[in-house]
Protein backbone atom coordinates (compact mmCIF):
# COMPACT_ATOMS: atom_id res chain seq x y z
CA UNK A 1 0.00 0.00 0.00
CA UNK A 2 2.41 2.24 0.79
CA UNK A 3 4.51 1.96 -2.51
CA UNK A 4 1.37 2.36 -3.96
CA UNK A 5 0.78 5.76 -2.36
CA UNK A 6 4.35 6.69 -3.53
CA UNK A 7 3.97 5.86 -6.82
CA UNK A 8 0.42 8.12 -6.88
CA UNK A 9 2.57 10.92 -5.61
CA UNK A 10 5.36 10.78 -8.06
CA UNK A 11 2.70 10.75 -10.66
CA UNK A 12 0.99 13.54 -9.39
CA UNK A 13 4.47 15.84 -9.39
CA UNK A 14 5.41 14.51 -12.36
CA UNK A 15 8.93 14.08 -11.53
CA UNK A 16 11.70 13.16 -14.37
CA UNK A 17 12.83 9.79 -12.62
CA UNK A 18 11.38 7.65 -10.22
CA UNK A 19 14.24 5.56 -9.78
CA UNK A 20 15.92 8.93 -8.24
CA UNK A 21 13.06 9.76 -6.16
CA UNK A 22 13.17 6.63 -4.73
CA UNK A 23 16.49 6.50 -4.06
CA UNK A 24 16.14 10.24 -1.88
CA UNK A 25 13.21 8.68 -0.03
CA UNK A 26 15.20 5.37 0.63
CA UNK A 27 18.13 7.66 1.97
CA UNK A 28 15.50 10.65 3.85
CA UNK A 29 14.48 6.91 5.70
CA UNK A 30 18.31 5.66 6.34
CA UNK A 31 19.41 8.54 7.89
CA UNK A 32 16.07 9.04 10.43
CA UNK A 33 17.44 8.62 13.77
CA UNK A 34 14.60 6.38 14.76
CA UNK A 35 12.62 5.00 11.51
CA UNK A 36 8.92 4.03 12.57
CA UNK A 37 7.70 0.56 11.94
CA UNK A 38 5.78 2.28 9.17
CA UNK A 39 9.24 3.28 7.87
CA UNK A 40 10.74 0.43 7.93
CA UNK A 41 8.29 -1.57 5.93
CA UNK A 42 8.31 1.23 3.70
CA UNK A 43 12.08 1.14 2.92
CA UNK A 44 11.50 -3.06 2.75
CA UNK A 45 9.23 -2.27 -0.19
CA UNK A 46 11.48 0.47 -2.22
CA UNK A 47 14.06 -1.85 -1.98
CA UNK A 48 12.09 -4.70 -3.52
CA UNK A 49 13.69 -5.75 -6.88
CA UNK A 50 10.04 -5.63 -8.17
CA UNK A 51 9.24 -2.58 -7.40
CA UNK A 52 12.76 -0.76 -8.47
CA UNK A 53 12.45 -2.79 -11.73
CA UNK A 54 8.73 -1.50 -12.23
CA UNK A 55 10.03 2.14 -11.51
CA UNK A 56 13.34 1.65 -13.79
CA UNK A 57 10.78 0.68 -16.71
CA UNK A 58 8.36 3.60 -16.54
CA UNK A 59 11.50 5.94 -16.20
CA UNK A 60 12.58 4.71 -19.53
CA UNK A 61 9.16 4.71 -21.01
CA UNK A 62 8.65 7.95 -19.97
CA UNK A 63 12.09 9.53 -21.35
CA UNK A 64 11.56 8.10 -24.74
CA UNK A 65 10.14 9.98 -27.69
CA UNK A 66 7.76 7.87 -29.90
CA UNK A 67 7.53 7.91 -33.75
CA UNK A 68 5.33 8.27 -36.10
CA UNK A 69 3.97 11.96 -35.15
CA UNK A 70 0.82 11.88 -36.69
CA UNK A 71 0.16 15.06 -38.82
CA UNK A 72 -2.66 17.30 -37.73
CA UNK A 73 -6.03 17.12 -39.16
CA UNK A 74 -6.70 18.84 -42.26
CA UNK A 75 -7.60 22.68 -41.12
CA UNK A 76 -10.73 22.96 -43.85
CA UNK A 77 -13.29 20.82 -42.96
CA UNK A 78 -16.44 21.00 -45.07
CA UNK A 79 -19.66 21.74 -43.01
CA UNK A 80 -20.88 18.40 -43.68
CA UNK A 81 -18.48 16.94 -42.26
CA UNK A 82 -20.39 15.04 -39.26
CA UNK A 83 -21.32 12.48 -42.19
CA UNK A 84 -17.75 11.77 -42.67
CA UNK A 85 -14.77 10.53 -40.76
CA UNK A 86 -11.55 11.24 -41.24
CA UNK A 87 -9.24 8.19 -40.46
CA UNK A 88 -5.48 8.25 -40.07
CA UNK A 89 -3.52 5.17 -40.50
CA UNK A 90 0.47 4.90 -39.72
CA UNK A 91 1.19 2.05 -42.28
CA UNK A 92 4.49 1.20 -41.11
CA UNK A 93 5.47 -1.13 -43.87
CA UNK A 94 2.48 -2.92 -42.72
CA UNK A 95 -0.35 -3.41 -45.39
CA UNK A 96 -3.63 -1.46 -44.31
CA UNK A 97 -5.40 -4.51 -43.88
CA UNK A 98 -8.73 -4.19 -45.70
CA UNK A 99 -10.18 -4.94 -49.13
CA UNK A 100 -12.28 -2.68 -51.28
CA UNK A 101 -14.76 -3.15 -53.99
CA UNK A 102 -16.94 -1.35 -56.09
CA UNK A 103 -20.98 -0.84 -55.93
CA UNK A 104 -21.77 -1.13 -59.52
CA UNK A 105 -25.05 0.32 -59.27
CA UNK A 106 -23.62 3.65 -56.95
CA UNK A 107 -20.12 3.53 -58.35
CA UNK A 108 -19.01 4.43 -55.06
CA UNK A 109 -16.14 2.53 -53.53
CA UNK A 110 -16.62 1.18 -50.42
CA UNK A 111 -14.91 -1.35 -47.55
CA UNK A 112 -15.55 -4.92 -48.36
CA UNK A 113 -13.69 -6.50 -45.82
CA UNK A 114 -11.39 -4.90 -42.79
CA UNK A 115 -8.82 -7.98 -41.87
CA UNK A 116 -8.99 -9.18 -38.58
CA UNK A 117 -6.27 -7.86 -36.17
CA UNK A 118 -4.90 -5.63 -39.33
CA UNK A 119 -3.90 -2.14 -39.51
CA UNK A 120 -7.33 -1.06 -40.17
CA UNK A 121 -8.92 -3.42 -38.00
CA UNK A 122 -6.74 -2.34 -34.71
CA UNK A 123 -7.40 1.01 -35.54
CA UNK A 124 -11.26 0.90 -34.70
CA UNK A 125 -12.11 3.27 -37.18
CA UNK A 126 -12.81 1.54 -40.75
CA UNK A 127 -15.59 -1.03 -41.62
CA UNK A 128 -16.89 -3.00 -43.91
CA UNK A 129 -19.43 -1.03 -45.84
CA UNK A 130 -17.48 2.55 -45.17
CA UNK A 131 -17.74 4.58 -48.39
CA UNK A 132 -14.43 5.58 -49.38
CA UNK A 133 -14.79 9.63 -50.34
CA UNK A 134 -10.94 10.45 -50.64
CA UNK A 135 -7.42 9.27 -49.98
CA UNK A 136 -4.52 11.41 -49.07
CA UNK A 137 -6.70 14.70 -49.42
CA UNK A 138 -7.54 13.44 -53.34
CA UNK A 139 -11.30 12.39 -54.61
CA UNK A 140 -11.82 8.46 -55.54
CA UNK A 141 -15.00 9.82 -57.26
CA UNK A 142 -14.44 7.65 -60.68
CA UNK A 143 -11.48 5.94 -60.16
CA UNK A 144 -11.00 2.08 -60.86
CA UNK A 145 -10.84 0.18 -57.63
CA UNK A 146 -7.37 -1.16 -59.06
CA UNK A 147 -6.02 2.53 -59.17
CA UNK A 148 -7.29 2.91 -55.51
CA UNK A 149 -5.63 -0.17 -54.19
CA UNK A 150 -2.30 1.25 -56.12
CA UNK A 151 -2.75 4.71 -54.36
CA UNK A 152 -3.18 3.15 -51.22
CA UNK A 153 -0.11 0.45 -51.41
CA UNK A 154 2.39 3.16 -52.35
CA UNK A 155 1.53 5.73 -50.02
CA UNK A 156 4.49 5.39 -47.27
CA UNK A 157 4.18 5.86 -43.54
CA UNK A 158 0.74 7.83 -42.81
CA UNK A 159 -2.39 7.24 -45.47
CA UNK A 160 -5.32 9.88 -44.69
CA UNK A 161 -8.59 8.42 -45.17
CA UNK A 162 -12.29 10.78 -45.52
CA UNK A 163 -15.02 7.95 -45.34
CA UNK A 164 -18.69 7.87 -45.03
CA UNK A 165 -19.42 5.90 -42.34
CA UNK A 166 -22.04 2.47 -42.93
CA UNK A 167 -24.86 3.05 -41.09
CA UNK A 168 -25.95 0.16 -40.67
CA UNK A 169 -22.74 -0.81 -38.76
CA UNK A 170 -23.30 -3.62 -36.33
CA UNK A 171 -20.27 -4.86 -34.53
CA UNK A 172 -19.68 -8.07 -36.16
CA UNK A 173 -17.25 -9.55 -34.08
CA UNK A 174 -17.39 -13.19 -33.83
CA UNK A 175 -17.05 -16.32 -31.71
CA UNK A 176 -14.34 -17.84 -33.45
CA UNK A 177 -15.10 -21.23 -34.84
CA UNK A 178 -12.08 -23.66 -34.29
CA UNK A 179 -11.34 -26.28 -38.15
CA UNK A 180 -9.11 -28.73 -39.56
CA UNK A 181 -8.24 -28.41 -42.82
CA UNK A 182 -9.31 -31.37 -44.92
CA UNK A 183 -7.52 -29.83 -48.21
CA UNK A 184 -4.45 -28.01 -48.77
CA UNK A 185 -5.24 -24.39 -49.94
CA UNK A 186 -2.52 -22.14 -51.68
CA UNK A 187 -3.75 -18.20 -52.51
CA UNK A 188 -0.80 -17.57 -55.11
CA UNK A 189 -3.05 -20.68 -57.30
CA UNK A 190 -6.49 -18.95 -56.82
CA UNK A 191 -7.35 -16.85 -59.81
CA UNK A 192 -10.98 -16.41 -57.59
CA UNK A 193 -9.61 -14.99 -54.31
CA UNK A 194 -10.35 -10.79 -53.83
CA UNK A 195 -7.11 -10.22 -52.62
CA UNK A 196 -4.26 -13.00 -53.36
CA UNK A 197 -1.74 -10.95 -50.20
CA UNK A 198 -4.18 -11.36 -48.01
CA UNK A 199 -5.13 -14.82 -49.04
CA UNK A 200 -3.74 -17.36 -46.38
CA UNK A 201 -2.09 -20.90 -47.20
CA UNK A 202 -2.54 -23.79 -45.06
CA UNK A 203 -2.40 -27.33 -45.23
CA UNK A 204 -4.34 -30.84 -44.74
CA UNK A 205 -4.18 -31.01 -40.49
CA UNK A 206 -3.78 -27.53 -39.61
CA UNK A 207 -5.42 -26.24 -36.99
CA UNK A 208 -7.35 -23.20 -38.03
CA UNK A 209 -8.84 -20.53 -36.12
CA UNK A 210 -12.02 -19.00 -37.76
CA UNK A 211 -12.45 -15.31 -36.71
CA UNK A 212 -15.03 -14.30 -39.04
CA UNK A 213 -17.61 -15.67 -41.64
CA UNK A 214 -20.10 -13.05 -42.62
CA UNK A 215 -18.94 -12.90 -46.29
CA UNK A 216 -20.25 -16.54 -47.74
CA UNK A 217 -17.15 -17.03 -50.19
CA UNK A 218 -14.79 -16.02 -48.22
CA UNK A 219 -13.89 -16.44 -44.46
CA UNK A 220 -10.63 -14.99 -42.22
CA UNK A 221 -8.81 -17.40 -40.08
CA UNK A 222 -5.62 -17.69 -38.00
CA UNK A 223 -3.53 -20.44 -38.35
CA UNK A 224 -2.93 -22.07 -34.86
CA UNK A 225 -1.30 -22.53 -32.50
CA UNK A 226 -1.15 -18.46 -33.23
CA UNK A 227 1.51 -16.80 -34.67
CA UNK A 228 0.00 -14.24 -36.87
CA UNK A 229 -1.26 -11.11 -35.35
CA UNK A 230 -3.78 -10.50 -38.26
CA UNK A 231 -5.47 -13.29 -40.01
CA UNK A 232 -5.78 -14.47 -43.79
CA UNK A 233 -8.63 -15.37 -46.31
CA UNK A 234 -9.60 -18.68 -46.68
CA UNK A 235 -12.25 -19.72 -48.77
CA UNK A 236 -15.36 -20.90 -47.24
CA UNK A 237 -16.53 -24.79 -47.60
CA UNK A 238 -19.04 -23.69 -50.36
CA UNK A 239 -16.62 -21.66 -52.27
CA UNK A 240 -14.13 -24.76 -51.92
CA UNK A 241 -16.48 -26.51 -53.41
CA UNK A 242 -17.41 -24.49 -56.28
CA UNK A 243 -13.55 -24.52 -57.51
CA UNK A 244 -12.69 -28.22 -57.21
CA UNK A 245 -12.83 -30.35 -59.87
CA UNK A 246 -14.61 -34.36 -59.53
CA UNK A 247 -10.69 -35.57 -59.27
CA UNK A 248 -10.32 -33.00 -56.21
CA UNK A 249 -13.45 -34.34 -54.37
CA UNK A 250 -12.27 -37.67 -54.40
CA UNK A 251 -8.93 -37.91 -52.36
CA UNK A 252 -7.23 -39.41 -54.90
CA UNK A 253 -3.47 -39.34 -53.73
CA UNK A 254 -0.39 -40.90 -54.36
CA UNK A 255 -1.16 -43.47 -52.17
CA UNK A 256 -3.34 -45.97 -54.12
CA UNK A 257 -5.10 -49.30 -52.46
CA UNK A 258 -3.74 -52.21 -54.29
CA UNK A 259 -6.84 -54.33 -54.01
CA UNK A 260 -9.83 -54.00 -56.77
CA UNK A 261 -12.33 -56.15 -55.10
CA UNK A 262 -13.18 -55.45 -51.54
CA UNK A 263 -14.47 -58.76 -52.12
CA UNK A 264 -11.07 -60.49 -52.46
CA UNK A 265 -8.96 -59.10 -49.93
CA UNK A 266 -5.19 -59.80 -49.34
CA UNK A 267 -4.61 -59.13 -45.04
CA UNK A 268 -1.70 -57.29 -43.19
CA UNK A 269 1.22 -58.53 -42.38
CA UNK A 270 0.01 -57.55 -38.78
CA UNK A 271 -2.44 -60.50 -39.11
CA UNK A 272 0.15 -63.13 -39.50
CA UNK A 273 2.25 -61.55 -37.00
CA UNK A 274 -0.54 -62.54 -35.07
CA UNK A 275 -0.35 -65.76 -36.09
CA UNK A 276 3.85 -65.98 -35.86
CA UNK A 277 4.42 -69.01 -37.30
CA UNK A 278 3.53 -67.10 -41.09
CA UNK A 279 5.96 -64.21 -40.13
CA UNK A 280 8.82 -65.57 -42.59
CA UNK A 281 7.05 -65.23 -46.08
CA UNK A 282 6.51 -61.45 -46.85
CA UNK A 283 3.89 -60.14 -49.41
CA UNK A 284 4.85 -56.65 -49.68
CA UNK A 285 2.02 -56.07 -52.73
CA UNK A 286 -0.58 -57.12 -50.22
CA UNK A 287 -2.81 -54.40 -48.45
CA UNK A 288 -5.96 -55.27 -46.68
CA UNK A 289 -9.48 -54.23 -47.93
CA UNK A 290 -11.96 -52.32 -46.05
CA UNK A 291 -14.87 -50.44 -47.58
CA UNK A 292 -13.55 -46.70 -46.92
CA UNK A 293 -14.96 -43.81 -48.42
CA UNK A 294 -12.37 -41.44 -49.28
CA UNK A 295 -15.40 -39.35 -50.66
CA UNK A 296 -14.64 -35.21 -49.48
CA UNK A 297 -17.30 -34.40 -47.58
CA UNK A 298 -16.52 -31.25 -46.67
CA UNK A 299 -12.67 -29.06 -46.72
CA UNK A 300 -13.03 -28.03 -43.02
CA UNK A 301 -14.02 -30.38 -40.39
CA UNK A 302 -15.09 -28.28 -36.61
CA UNK A 303 -13.39 -29.49 -34.22
CA UNK A 304 -13.18 -28.39 -29.96
CA UNK A 305 -11.47 -29.17 -27.51
CA UNK A 306 -11.83 -32.09 -25.53
CA UNK A 307 -10.71 -33.44 -22.04
CA UNK A 308 -11.32 -36.88 -21.31
CA UNK A 309 -13.50 -37.25 -18.27
CA UNK A 310 -11.80 -39.97 -15.51
CA UNK A 311 -15.44 -42.04 -15.69
CA UNK A 312 -15.37 -42.09 -19.77
CA UNK A 313 -13.65 -44.88 -21.21
CA UNK A 314 -10.36 -44.10 -23.31
CA UNK A 315 -10.27 -43.01 -26.46
CA UNK A 316 -9.18 -46.06 -28.53
CA UNK A 317 -5.05 -45.70 -29.95
CA UNK A 318 -4.86 -45.95 -33.70
CA UNK A 319 -1.13 -46.72 -34.81
CA UNK A 320 -0.98 -45.79 -38.48
CA UNK A 321 1.88 -46.36 -41.09
CA UNK A 322 4.23 -47.70 -44.16
CA UNK A 323 4.33 -51.57 -44.08
CA UNK A 324 7.42 -52.88 -42.19
CA UNK A 325 8.17 -49.66 -40.47
CA UNK A 326 7.50 -50.95 -37.20
CA UNK A 327 3.54 -50.64 -36.22
CA UNK A 328 2.84 -53.67 -34.96
CA UNK A 329 6.26 -54.05 -33.32
CA UNK A 330 6.00 -50.89 -31.19
CA UNK A 331 2.17 -52.15 -30.68
CA UNK A 332 3.28 -55.86 -29.49
CA UNK A 333 6.04 -53.52 -27.08
CA UNK A 334 3.78 -51.45 -25.35
CA UNK A 335 1.16 -54.03 -24.63
CA UNK A 336 4.12 -56.02 -23.33
CA UNK A 337 5.25 -53.25 -21.45
CA UNK A 338 2.03 -52.78 -19.42
CA UNK A 339 -0.55 -55.69 -20.25
CA UNK A 340 -3.12 -54.74 -17.79
CA UNK A 341 -3.52 -51.06 -19.25
CA UNK A 342 -3.05 -51.98 -22.77
CA UNK A 343 -4.73 -54.08 -24.90
CA UNK A 344 -5.50 -54.82 -28.43
CA UNK A 345 -8.71 -56.82 -29.66
CA UNK A 346 -9.14 -60.04 -30.27
CA UNK A 347 -9.24 -61.02 -34.20
CA UNK A 348 -12.02 -63.25 -35.86
CA UNK A 349 -10.84 -65.73 -37.87
CA UNK A 350 -12.38 -69.34 -39.72
CA UNK A 351 -9.94 -71.32 -39.33
CA UNK A 352 -9.80 -73.98 -37.21
CA UNK A 353 -8.60 -73.53 -33.41
CA UNK A 354 -4.81 -75.30 -32.86
CA UNK A 355 -3.46 -77.28 -29.90
CA UNK A 356 -3.06 -74.85 -26.80
CA UNK A 357 -5.18 -72.03 -28.14
CA UNK A 358 -7.93 -70.50 -26.66
CA UNK A 359 -11.44 -69.66 -27.71
CA UNK A 360 -11.49 -65.56 -27.08
CA UNK A 361 -7.85 -65.41 -26.49
CA UNK A 362 -5.98 -65.67 -29.53
CA UNK A 363 -9.07 -65.78 -31.69
CA UNK A 364 -12.63 -65.44 -31.76
CA UNK A 365 -13.08 -68.99 -34.15
CA UNK A 366 -16.18 -68.46 -35.83
CA UNK A 367 -17.70 -70.61 -39.06
CA UNK A 368 -17.19 -69.02 -42.39
CA UNK A 369 -21.15 -68.49 -42.51
CA UNK A 370 -20.80 -65.98 -39.73
CA UNK A 371 -17.78 -64.20 -40.71
CA UNK A 372 -19.80 -63.47 -43.79
CA UNK A 373 -22.91 -62.14 -41.65
CA UNK A 374 -20.70 -59.95 -39.72
CA UNK A 375 -18.97 -58.95 -43.16
CA UNK A 376 -22.33 -58.21 -44.52
CA UNK A 377 -23.00 -56.30 -41.17
CA UNK A 378 -20.08 -54.15 -41.63
CA UNK A 379 -18.66 -55.26 -38.43
CA UNK A 380 -15.08 -55.34 -39.32
CA UNK A 381 -13.01 -52.80 -39.41
CA UNK A 382 -10.11 -54.41 -41.96
CA UNK A 383 -10.71 -58.20 -42.79
CA UNK A 384 -8.38 -60.86 -45.40
CA UNK A 385 -7.69 -63.87 -46.70
CA UNK A 386 -4.80 -66.16 -45.86
CA UNK A 387 -4.62 -69.81 -46.89
CA UNK A 388 -8.01 -69.84 -47.53
CA UNK A 389 -9.17 -68.85 -44.12
CA UNK A 390 -10.70 -65.14 -43.54
CA UNK A 391 -9.19 -62.97 -40.38
CA UNK A 392 -10.82 -59.94 -39.17
CA UNK A 393 -10.91 -56.91 -36.70
CA UNK A 394 -14.24 -56.24 -35.52
CA UNK A 395 -15.49 -52.89 -33.97
CA UNK A 396 -16.95 -55.04 -31.65
CA UNK A 397 -13.78 -56.25 -30.14
CA UNK A 398 -12.40 -52.72 -30.24
CA UNK A 399 -15.32 -51.69 -27.82
CA UNK A 400 -14.48 -54.69 -25.29
CA UNK A 401 -11.43 -53.75 -24.30
CA UNK A 402 -12.36 -50.52 -24.32
CA UNK A 403 -15.33 -51.23 -21.97
CA UNK A 404 -13.29 -53.21 -19.73
CA UNK A 405 -11.36 -49.93 -19.11
CA UNK A 406 -8.32 -50.97 -20.72
CA UNK A 407 -6.87 -48.86 -23.43
CA UNK A 408 -7.06 -50.23 -27.09
CA UNK A 409 -4.42 -50.38 -29.32
CA UNK A 410 -4.82 -51.01 -32.81
CA UNK A 411 -3.15 -50.73 -36.25
CA UNK A 412 -4.98 -50.70 -39.52
CA UNK A 413 -4.34 -49.44 -43.28
CA UNK A 414 -4.46 -45.89 -43.77
CA UNK A 415 -7.84 -46.02 -45.44
CA UNK A 416 -9.30 -47.88 -42.33
CA UNK A 417 -9.40 -44.63 -40.17
CA UNK A 418 -12.45 -43.76 -42.08
CA UNK A 419 -14.59 -46.59 -40.47
CA UNK A 420 -13.35 -45.41 -37.00
CA UNK A 421 -13.86 -41.96 -36.38
CA UNK A 422 -16.76 -41.84 -35.07
CA UNK A 423 -18.20 -40.51 -31.53
CA UNK A 424 -18.06 -44.23 -29.26
CA UNK A 425 -14.02 -44.82 -30.06
CA UNK A 426 -12.84 -41.14 -30.30
CA UNK A 427 -9.71 -42.42 -31.66
CA UNK A 428 -6.48 -40.88 -31.33
CA UNK A 429 -4.41 -41.34 -34.72
CA UNK A 430 -0.72 -41.62 -33.84
CA UNK A 431 1.17 -42.00 -37.34
CA UNK A 432 4.23 -44.09 -37.18
CA UNK A 433 6.76 -42.31 -39.70
CA UNK A 434 10.22 -44.22 -41.24
CA UNK A 435 12.98 -42.04 -40.59
CA UNK A 436 15.60 -41.64 -43.38
CA UNK A 437 17.12 -44.30 -45.53
CA UNK A 438 20.44 -44.08 -44.01
CA UNK A 439 18.90 -44.77 -40.48
CA UNK A 440 16.99 -47.39 -42.15
CA UNK A 441 19.61 -49.45 -43.33
CA UNK A 442 21.05 -48.74 -39.68
CA UNK A 443 18.46 -49.77 -37.30
CA UNK A 444 16.94 -52.49 -39.53
CA UNK A 445 19.96 -54.30 -39.90
CA UNK A 446 18.93 -57.66 -37.95
CA UNK A 447 15.21 -57.06 -39.15
CA UNK A 448 14.13 -59.05 -41.94
CA UNK A 449 12.47 -56.55 -44.24
CA UNK A 450 13.16 -54.89 -47.38
CA UNK A 451 13.79 -51.06 -46.63
CA UNK A 452 14.06 -49.54 -50.21
CA UNK A 453 10.59 -47.95 -50.13
CA UNK A 454 9.86 -47.76 -46.52
CA UNK A 455 10.86 -44.25 -46.75
CA UNK A 456 9.04 -43.07 -49.81
CA UNK A 457 5.68 -45.14 -49.19
CA UNK A 458 5.81 -42.99 -45.28
CA UNK A 459 5.98 -39.65 -47.10
CA UNK A 460 3.46 -41.26 -49.51
CA UNK A 461 1.13 -42.05 -46.28
CA UNK A 462 1.64 -38.62 -44.47
CA UNK A 463 1.12 -36.72 -47.82
CA UNK A 464 -2.54 -38.43 -48.37
CA UNK A 465 -3.96 -39.34 -44.85
CA UNK A 466 -1.69 -36.50 -42.61
CA UNK A 467 -5.68 -34.65 -42.13
CA UNK A 468 -6.21 -37.29 -40.24
CA UNK A 469 -3.14 -37.55 -37.58
CA UNK A 470 -3.12 -36.10 -34.34
CA UNK A 471 0.61 -37.00 -33.72
CA UNK A 472 3.70 -38.64 -35.55
CA UNK A 473 6.24 -40.73 -33.94
CA UNK A 474 9.32 -41.30 -36.11
CA UNK A 475 10.49 -44.92 -35.76
CA UNK A 476 14.52 -44.85 -35.64
CA UNK A 477 15.45 -46.26 -32.68
CA UNK A 478 12.77 -48.52 -31.27
CA UNK A 479 13.18 -47.88 -27.08
CA UNK A 480 12.88 -44.45 -27.61
CA UNK A 481 9.84 -44.45 -30.04
CA UNK A 482 8.26 -46.15 -27.36
CA UNK A 483 8.83 -44.28 -25.05
CA UNK A 484 7.60 -41.11 -26.98
CA UNK A 485 4.71 -43.59 -27.61
CA UNK A 486 3.79 -43.95 -24.24
CA UNK A 487 3.99 -39.96 -23.23
CA UNK A 488 1.59 -39.63 -26.23
CA UNK A 489 -1.00 -41.31 -25.33
CA UNK A 490 -0.63 -40.16 -21.60
CA UNK A 491 -1.15 -36.82 -23.43
CA UNK A 492 -3.98 -38.47 -25.52
CA UNK A 493 -6.07 -39.72 -22.71
CA UNK A 494 -5.76 -37.04 -20.32
CA UNK A 495 -5.24 -33.70 -21.75
CA UNK A 496 -7.18 -31.71 -23.79
CA UNK A 497 -6.74 -32.41 -27.06
CA UNK A 498 -8.69 -31.00 -30.40
CA UNK A 499 -11.56 -33.24 -31.76
CA UNK A 500 -14.43 -32.86 -34.39
CA UNK A 501 -17.42 -31.20 -32.32
CA UNK A 502 -19.79 -34.51 -34.47
CA UNK A 503 -18.21 -36.86 -31.70
CA UNK A 504 -19.12 -34.41 -28.99
CA UNK A 505 -22.51 -33.98 -29.64
CA UNK A 506 -25.13 -36.70 -28.09
CA UNK A 507 -27.66 -36.89 -30.59
CA UNK A 508 -25.93 -38.79 -33.08
N1 LIG B 1 13.00 -49.08 -34.78
C1 LIG B 1 13.29 -50.29 -35.18
N2 LIG B 1 14.56 -50.71 -35.18
C2 LIG B 1 14.88 -51.95 -35.61
N3 LIG B 1 13.99 -52.85 -36.05
C3 LIG B 1 12.71 -52.49 -36.07
C4 LIG B 1 12.29 -51.21 -35.65
N4 LIG B 1 10.95 -51.15 -35.78
C5 LIG B 1 10.55 -52.32 -36.27
N5 LIG B 1 11.59 -53.14 -36.44
C6 LIG B 1 11.55 -54.49 -36.98
O1 LIG B 1 11.11 -54.40 -38.32
C7 LIG B 1 10.33 -55.55 -38.63
C8 LIG B 1 8.99 -55.11 -39.18
O2 LIG B 1 8.25 -54.49 -38.13
P1 LIG B 1 6.69 -54.75 -37.99
O3 LIG B 1 6.38 -56.17 -38.18
O4 LIG B 1 6.24 -54.12 -36.75
O5 LIG B 1 6.17 -53.95 -39.25
P2 LIG B 1 4.72 -53.35 -39.52
O6 LIG B 1 4.88 -51.92 -39.68
O7 LIG B 1 3.76 -53.82 -38.49
O8 LIG B 1 4.35 -53.96 -40.90
P3 LIG B 1 2.96 -54.74 -41.26
O9 LIG B 1 1.89 -53.79 -41.00
O10 LIG B 1 3.11 -55.09 -42.67
O11 LIG B 1 2.89 -55.89 -40.34
C9 LIG B 1 10.24 -56.39 -37.38
O12 LIG B 1 11.27 -57.38 -37.44
C10 LIG B 1 10.56 -55.40 -36.27
O13 LIG B 1 11.14 -56.03 -35.15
Amino acid sequence: ESSLVIIIKIKEINIFSCVLLLGQIMTIIQRAHRPSAEAKELYNLLSSPHVQALLSSHDSVAQSDYLPVLPPLPDELPEDEEAMRIVCLVKNNQPLGATIKRNEESGDIYVARVIHGGLADRSGLLFPGDVLVEVNGNSVAGLEPGRVIQILTSSKGTVLLKVIPNSSQVNSRQKPVYMRAMVDYRPQQDSSIPCPVAGMSFSRGDLLEVVDQSDGQWWQARKLPCGATFAGLIPSAKQVFLHLSLDDLFLVGPYKQKCSSPSLAGFRRSFRLWRRTWYKKRRQSCTSCSPSSNVLSSPYEEVALYQRLPQESYRLIVLIGASGVGVNELRKRLIKLNPSTFQGPVPYTTRPMKEGELAGREYHFVTKELFEYMLCNNKFVEYGEGKGHMYGMSIDAVDEVLKKGQMCIIDVEPPSVHLLRCRNLKPYVIFIKAPNQERLRQTRRNARIITNYLEETSQMIEAKYKQYFDSTVVNDDLQDACMQLCSIIQQAQNEPQWIPVSWLRTDE
